[in-house]
């Protein structure tokens, strides 16, 4: 374990579900499920659809809740003729904390390479949001064993030109897509495979303080049943979450991963 304390982080990505009234509704309830202590030990965010951010800010900032938010998405560029994106000055308006870049279904259904989620993580930090960078390997790839070095290519290329002060302050996910919404969750040594040698790409380019700062989620299939085993790892810093974070009593319950025995 490094000698850095790293605030585990669990963030629930919605993906396109649930319409603004829904949101306040899950944000209310996971706000009642969860003591502030326990909202002081574990960074819970929320990374709702982008028309729901204003409710989620409203109730956020209203009731004082120490409960993060983010968007899912973020346009590479600053403003202008770019129709129907969004910009990072306005997510940051809104008070988004963080931004998730790179997601595997955004990679696959709209075509981003890594120069432009490379533009993206650039774009997300000139606005003072913090990227949840996400990397992972289709099943053809795990299957040739080729997922460390597709993970650390990604993750080489999502960094291109960034200082080691900028790379300290990116959430960086491991999602592997064989995982994703399969019910397969990779195992906790699959997980903690790949968040190592993240890490130890982390070492290698910025140094060890850097990479000891640096929070690495694992994603893919995460619920309240298998979260203690991945959280146990050592590199496995928090989880990125999909479909069990829309229902506030399992994202809580994965939350509080500590009173869960690792199985
Ligand atoms: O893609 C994910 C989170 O970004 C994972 O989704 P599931 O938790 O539904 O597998």
């Amino acid at each position: 374990m490094a000698d850095t304390v790293r605030r585990p982080i669990m963030a629930g990505n919605w993906k396109m579900n649930l319409n603004h009234l829904e949101a306040i509704q899950l944000v209310q309830k996971l706000a009642f499920s969860l003591t502030e202590q326990q909202l002081n030990e574990v960074e819970a965010v929320v990374l709702p659809p982008f028309t729901d951010l204003r409710s989620v800010q409203t109730l956020v900032d209203g009731d004082k809740l120490a409960i993060r938010y983010g968007a899912q998405d973020i346009s590479a560029y600053a403003s202008g003729a770019y129709t129907g994106e969004i910009s990072g000055a306005m997510l940051a308006k809104l008070g988004c904390t963080y931004v998730v870049i790179g997601h595997s279904e955004r990679r696959e259904y709209h075509n981003e390479d890594d120069a432009l989620v490379n533009k993206k993580v650039k774009a997300a930090l000139a606005n003072g949001l913090t990227p949840i960078l996400c990397i992972g390997e289709g099943l053809e790839v795990r299957e040739a064993v080729g997922h460390v070095g597709h993970c650390c290519s990604q993750l080489d290329n999502a960094l291109d030109g960034l200082t080691a002060e900028q790379v300290q302050k990116i959430v960086i996910a491991y999602e592997p897509v064989w995982a994703i919404g399969t019910g397969k969750t990779a195992t906790p040594e699959n997980a903690q495979e790949v968040c190592g040698a993240v890490r130890a790409r982390l070492v290698e380019k910025y140094g060890k303080e850097t990479a000891d700062a640096v929070r690495i989620q694992y994603g893919g299939s995460v619920k309240a049943a298998n979260i203690a085993a991945i959280m146990a790892q050592p590199d496995v810093d928090g989880a990125l979450i999909g479909g069990a974070s829309l229902d506030a009593e399992e994202f809580a319950s994965i939350c509080r991963y500590q009173e869960h025995v690792a199985r």
